[in-house]
C-alpha cells in the first residue's frame, strides 16, 4: 500500500540568515584588520519586474553586511558596446571586488561575451569560463554560481552523505543545471541531466533519491514523478494570478503533491531563492580575501 509519509519542509530563510550572520562578521573583523570595505556592482539592464525585485534584495542585503554596493540601473536600449565599456571600468575599479550582471539581459543583448569580459577574480556569479572551468575540474577554490552552490549547502545540511545516491538535475542552463550537475557529480552522486529534448523525464525522477528542478516551468513536476522519500530542491520561482486575483508565487514542483511522496522538499517562496543571496554575499567576501591576499 501507499502510505504517505511526512514531508519535511527545508528552510532556505533560515538557512541563508544564519549564512548572512556568519558574512557580516567576518566583514566586520576584515575591515578592523585591513581597513578594506568588500564591494559589490551590480548591473541590471531594462525594466523586468521579477530581476528588480531580485537586484532590490542583492543591495539590502549587501548593506546588511557591511558591504558597499554599487548599483547600475541601465536603460533597455543600452547598447552591447555601452555594456561592454561598463565591465571594463568595473574590472579596472579597485573599490569593486565582485561584479555581477543580472541575467536574463534583454532579447538584443549578446549575453555570453558580456559575462565573458568579466575578470574571473570579480566574477562571483561563476560564469566565467575560467571559474566554470573550476567547478567542472572539482576545485572548489573558484567561484561557484551562487544557486547551485545554495542548493548544495542545503543538500548537504539536509543529506550529511551524498555519495552513490541517484540525482536527477532538471534544466541545463550555465546558470544552473549545468553547474548543479557537475558539484554533485564532485560529491560522488550518480547523476542525469534531464532537458527540453529528453524524452523521458518523467521515468528518470521516478528513479533519482535527489530531485533539483530548474526549469522555469511552473509545477512541470507531478507527485507520480517523485520517488517515494526523494529529497526535491524546486528552484523555479513563477509568478501565477490566483482565481482570486491575488499575485503567487509557485515552483517548477507541484508543491501539494509532492506532500507525502517527498521525505524533504524545500518551499517557494522561502526556499532556494533567499540562500542564493547569502552565497552572492559570500562569494563576494571571498573575492575580497583573495584580492587582499594578492596585494600584500
Ligand atoms: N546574474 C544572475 N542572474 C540571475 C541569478 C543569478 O544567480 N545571477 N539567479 C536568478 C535570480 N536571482 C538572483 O539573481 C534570485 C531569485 C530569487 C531570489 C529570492 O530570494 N526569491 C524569493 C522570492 C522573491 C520574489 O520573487 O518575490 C524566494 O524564493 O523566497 C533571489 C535571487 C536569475 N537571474
Amino acid at each position: 500500500m501507499n502510505t504517505p509519509i511526512k514531508t519535511q519542509l527545508i528552510d532556505g530563510k533560515a538557512f541563508a540568515e544564519k549564512m548572512t550572520k556568519d558574512v557580516a562578521s567576518k566583514v566586520a573583523e576584515l575591515q578592523k584588520t585591513t581597513g578594506i570595505t568588500p564591494g559589490l556592482a551590480v548591473i541590471l539592464v531594462g525594466n523586468d519586474p521579477a530581476s528588480e525585485v531580485y537586484v532590490r534584495n542583492k543591495t539590502k542585503q549587501t548593506h546588511k553586511v557591511g558591504m558597499r554596493s554599487f548599483m547600475h540601473l541601465l536603460p533597455e536600449t543600452t547598447t552591447q558596446q555601452e555594456l561592454l565599456n561598463l565591465i571594463h571600468r568595473l574590472n579596472n575599479d579597485p573599490d569593486i571586488h565582485g561584479i555581477l550582471v543580472q541575467l536574463p539581459l534583454p532579447k538584443h543583448l549578446n549575453p555570453d561575451p558580456i559575462i565573458q569580459a568579466i575578470l574571473p577574480q570579480k566574477d562571483v556569479d561563476g560564469l566565467t569560463v575560467y571559474n566554470a572551468g573550476k567547478v567542472s575540474l572539482g576545485h572548489m577554490d573558484g567561484f561557484i554560481p551562487c544557486t547551485p552552490l545554495g542548493c548544495l549547502l542545503l543538500l548537504q545540511q539536509e543529506l550529511p552523505n551524498l555519495r552513490g545516491l541517484n540525482a536527477l538535475v532538471i534544466g541545463a542552463s550555465n546558470l544552473m543545471g549545468k553547474p548543479m550537475a557537475q558539484l554533485l557529480l564532485n560529491q560522488g552522486c550518480t547523476v542525469t541531466i534531464a532537458h527540453i529534448d529528453t524524452r523521458n523525464t518523467a521515468e528518470l525522477a521516478q528513479q533519482a533519491d535527489i530531485l533539483i528542478v530548474a526549469t522555469g516551468c511552473k509545477e512541470l513536476v507531478k507527485g507520480s514523478w517523485i520517488k517515494k522519500g526523494a529529497v526535491v530542491i524546486d528552484v523555479g520561482i513563477n509568478r501565477i494570478i490566483t482565481e482570486s486575483g491575488k499575485l503567487k508565487l509557485v515552483g517548477d514542483v507541484n508543491f501539494q503533491e509532492a506532500l507525502g511522496i517527498a521525505s524533504k522538499i524545500t518551499p517557494v517562496p522561502g526556499g532556494v531563492g533567499p540562500v542564493t543571496i547569502s552565497c552572492l554575499l559570500h562569494n563576494t567576501l571571498s573575492a575580497t580575501e583573495k584580492h587582499i591576499k594578492c596585494i600584500s
